[in-house]
């Protein structure tokens, strides 16, 4: 949490830094959604990315139904819930929700892609998703989660995760993953894509598909009486044959009335995650893949995890619902391969 943080020294007022980029200090959200900047000891950037201003706060309507920790950024239900513990097994009508939310959540974040491009700012992405997702009549569930400060989360090249979209323009040779989780009747709906920003290097190209093509390969093994840690195998071993690792820090998770809970689904291989499959649960798979090592790094803002060696790192995502019968996908079936941004 934010308070882990003592060796930052809070300057005594909101200064604004001399230019987009914050020199020598870090823009960031407090708890009570103030920006200030901080003189930081020292930090060893993994990578060549740096901070950059991030905007204030986005409002929204009163009309719209918000989960519980949309005005103080502290999830109350969810800590406490049985569901962490309990696999849920949700009813038809839970689904039908859930699918109404999965359908809205995949039309926001195609919504994202379309403006995808050298020269836009990932603040500008976050704006369309928060925009398009009150225009469906939902809630941006990751604005103000534990204080998060933005609608969706955008992770640019060395971003294993959990970027903030803030002023970086986009650069032809980018990779970046937006991250849009919609909350809708009272249920969330998660997925997350990784896109090409113009013209994207070789070993980028076959890191975003070798990607698309874990999650793929995961997904197609969901259905009752699979095991929980059978996902984590079969996404290691096709990242691993590409020559990739598997981030271990962030795994899929449970979800419904929740943003998260129970089942963990770790994504690297020979992992403990407990528990077996079974008709009308739901949960998301999320792989995050690394060009280099699976060793993750959290910048001080205490949100953006990058990896330890600079490399990049892409992701995929989809909220999935073990059936018999139909195709898992909740979130909008996709009819072509990775989304390559724009051509
Ligand atoms: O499942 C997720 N995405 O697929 C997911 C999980 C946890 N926190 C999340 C997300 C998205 C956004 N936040 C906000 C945040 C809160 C505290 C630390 C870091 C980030
Ligand atoms: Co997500
Ligand atoms: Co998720
Ligand atoms: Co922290």
């Amino acid at each position: 949490s934010w308070s882990s943080h003592k060796s930052v020294h809070l300057k005594s007022k909101i200064t604004t830094a001399p230019s987009e980029q914050v020199q020598d200090g870090w823009l960031y959200c407090l708890k009570k959604g103030q920006a200030r900047t901080y003189e930081l000891p020292y930090f060893d950037w993994t990578g060549t990315l740096r901070p950059y201003r991030i905007s204030s706060m986005r409002s929204i309507p009163e009309t719209i139904e918000k989960p519980d920790w949309a005005i103080d950024g502290i999830p109350k239900v969810e800590p406490s819930s049985d569901w962490q513990n309990i696999v849920e097994i949700k009813s038809p009508e839970q689904i039908e929700r859930m699918r109404e939310t999965c359908r809205i959540a995949r039309e926001v974040l195609d919504a994202a892609a379309r403006v995808i491009r050298p020269g836009i700012t990932t603040d500008e992405i976050d704006k369309v998703v928060h925009d398009a997702t009150i225009a469906a009549g939902g809630y941006p569930s990751p604005l103000n989660y534990h204080f998060f400060p933005k609608s969706c989360c955008t992770s640019v090249n060395e971003v294993i995760c959990h970027g903030i979209p803030d002023a970086r323009k986009l650069e032809d040779g980018d990779i970046v993953n937006v991250d849009v989780t919609v909350y809708y009747k009272g249920v969330h709906g998660d997925l997350n894509e990784t896109y090409f920003v113009g013209q994207v290097d070789d070993v980028s190209q076959q890191l975003v598909r070798c990607t698309y093509e874990c999650l793929e390969k995961a997904i197609s093994i969901v259905k009752p009486g699979v095991r929980f840690r059978e996902v984590g195998e079969v996404i290691n071993r096709h990242a691993s044959m590409s020559g990739f690792s598997v981030v271990k820090s962030y795994c899929g998770h449970g979800i419904g009335e929740l943003f998260h809970c129970a089942p963990n689904i770790p994504h690297y291989g020979r992992n403990k995650a407990v528990g077996m499959m079974k008709a009308g649960q739901t949960f998301t798979i999320e792989p995050m893949i690394n060009a280099g090592v699976w060793r993750d790094r959290l910048w001080p803002d205490g949100w953006t995890a990058v990896t330890a060696d600079g490399k990049r790192s892409a992701q995929f995502e989809h909220t999935l619902l073990v059936t018999e019968t139909a195709h898992p996908v909740l979130n909008g079936i996709q009819l072509t391969g990775p989304h390559l941004g724009c051509p």
